[in-house]
């Protein structure tokens, strides 16, 4: 495994995962934990806390749950060019009282046209095309 770049500062991703897809994302995690480790990581508050568990060497910050605010953290750190991407194992086949933060944190990771991965096959791609890159200056 390569570092993703050369800076001082390791660019930052965030991971959150719905409940159905929790199990999936520490999957994910432990099988590239070492890939992972390479980046600051941030994460909805429940989803850290899975992620702790399974991968205690990871530094993770942990933010709001989901439906509390984290999305919509997530979303500011966006907004302001402090993510380079996003993984979200979202799932499309359960109701969510926070739907509109969920539209509004895929919306934003359109809008600045950062990497984001919907599901896991997405997210393989993306490790293996090493395509989290720090993420552009905010030029506002
Ligand atoms: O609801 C979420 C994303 O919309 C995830 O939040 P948690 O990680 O706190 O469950």
């Amino acid at each position: 495994m390569t570092a993703p770049i050369a800076s001082a500062v390791p660019p930052a991703i965030a991971l959150v995962a719905h409940d159905a897809k929790k199990d999936e994302m520490v999957a994910f995690a432990r099988a590239h934990e070492a890939w992972l480790s390479a980046f600051r990581l941030f994460a909805t508050g429940t989803t850290g806390g899975r992620i702790k568990d399974a991968c205690p060497a990871l530094d993770v910050t942990r933010l709001k749950s989901g439906p509390l605010g984290g999305d919509q953290q997530i979303g500011a750190m966006i907004a302001e060019a402090r993510l380079s991407g996003l993984i979200f194992f979202i799932d499309p086949l359960s109701p969510m009282p926070h739907d509109v933060d969920v539209k509004a944190l895929t919306r934003l990771s359109v809008v600045y046209d950062i990497p984001m991965a919907l599901n896991r096959a997405t997210a393989e791609l993306l490790i293996r095309a090493d395509g989290f890159h720090p993420a552009p200056v905010s030029s506002d």
